[in-house]
């Protein structure tokens, strides 16, 4: 039987990543021609084939089809692509209940994290959340899950520029299923063992991009920027070693995609930098602007991942009590949240 794929999500990235995966879809005989794409407005994209808001003026392949329904986008899926922003995942998995296939899988490409509310405020991936949602509500088997991070500018992507991304999986079977269907030959996608490295790569750099934004805001140039990138990189990776030693953090992911490509080209292409790039103009400029407000004016309805990763990464660094093997990340929260410094005479 076919695989039935189905992606929940149609933002800039699950527009995107909906090119690579129609094109597969419709010439691969391992799956069902017809793609699912959960979205609230589907004549937007079941008849003109774009999605105007998210991804305008790229044509979208014709067998992807919009539905306005999580369960019914879902239906017997058993390949279900996750890409909306974290923070509106939780009222949607309880609506798949009993929907999708047994025995499907899973993959996510949101880039975040989540953090227990109290406590010591551990950090909980993304993709270990949609999978123990889903055994929760379904009562089923667990829904193995992998994920798609990269060096992935969705507008890039969707152009047809060159991309490389990384699976992270548990089963090399299941990441070579994952690599099959967005492999194009303009998006080339490699699988390694390590779900929890490639995750946090992914989560992470929105933070670092947010001190690149800074950097380029104040004028700096390319060597600042590098410094901001080399600390960043480390403080990636001592954050995994920190409150995910016992996942088997591979020091390779690092060098995939996922990571250190990943970084660069969100410090200086990505959304995250852009705005964080105006917040400290506004600041040099004595007119300092709101995180929301920035957003609003400058992303036409997409989502800033970075804020709200840096301050939930400070909460839990501070829970923690290691907030001084992280000197870039408090600083990125300093000048993202705590004001201007006062001066010192
Ligand atoms: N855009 C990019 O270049 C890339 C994004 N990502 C990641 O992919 C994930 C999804 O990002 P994008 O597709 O870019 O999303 P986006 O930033 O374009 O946001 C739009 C998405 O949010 C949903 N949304 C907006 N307001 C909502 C609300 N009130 N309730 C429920 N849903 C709402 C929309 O339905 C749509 O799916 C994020 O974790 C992001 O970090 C990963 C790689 C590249
Ligand atoms: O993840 C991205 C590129 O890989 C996109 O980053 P932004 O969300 O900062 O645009």
């Amino acid at each position: 039987m076919p695989e039935k794929v189905a992606l929940i999500g149609s933002g800039n990235w699950g527009s995107a990543i909906a090119t690579k995966i129609g094109v597969n879809a419709s010439a691969c005989a391992d799956f069902d021609d017809k793609v699912y794409m959960w979205w609230v407005r589907p004549a937007l994209i079941n008849e003109k084939h774009e999605n105007v808001i998210y991804l305008p003026g790229i044509e979208l392949p014709h067998n992807i089809v919009a539905c306005p329904d999580v369960a019914t986008c879902v239906d017997g899926a058993t390949m279900m692509v996750f890409v909306i922003p974290h923070n509106f995942l939780a009222p949607i998995v309880p609506k798949m209940e009993g929907k999708f296939a047994k025995g499907a899988i899973g993959c996510s490409l949101i880039k975040g994290i989540e953090f227990e509310k109290e406590g010591d405020m551990k950090p909980i991936l993304i993709s270990d959340l949609l999978q123990a949602e889903m055994k929760k509500s379904d009562g089923a088997p667990v829904v193995d899950m992998s994920v798609l991070m990269g060096a992935n500018v969705a507008n890039e992507v969707a152009k047809g520029d060159f991309a490389e991304a990384t699976i992270g999986c548990t089963k090399p079977e299941n990441g070579l299923k994952w690599c099959k269907l967005f492999n194009t030959k303009d998006f080339a996608v490699q699988a390694v063992t390590d779900v929890a490295g490639a995750e946090l790569c992914g989560a992470m750099k929105n933070v670092v991009a947010l001190g690149a934004g800074f950097c380029d805001g104040l004028g700096y140039g390319g060597n600042t920027k590098a410094a901001i990138i080399r600390i960043g990189l480390k403080e990636m990776q001592k954050f995994c070693k920190v409150f995910y030693g016992d996942r088997q953090i591979k020091d390779e992911t690092f060098l995939e995609s996922c990571g250190v490509a990943d970084l660069v080209t969100t410090c200086f292409g990505g959304r995250n930098r852009k705005c964080a790039d105006i917040f400290a103009k506004n600041i040099a400029a004595g007119t300092p602007k709101a995180w929301d407000v920035i957003e609003a004016e400058e992303l036409n309805g997409q989502k800033l991942q970075g804020t709200g990763t840096a301050q939930d990464v400070m909460k839990a660094i501070k829970a923690k009590g290691v907030v001084d093997a992280f000197p870039l990340f408090s600083q990125i929260h300093k000048i993202a949240f705590e004001g201007p410094p006062s001066p010192t005479h």
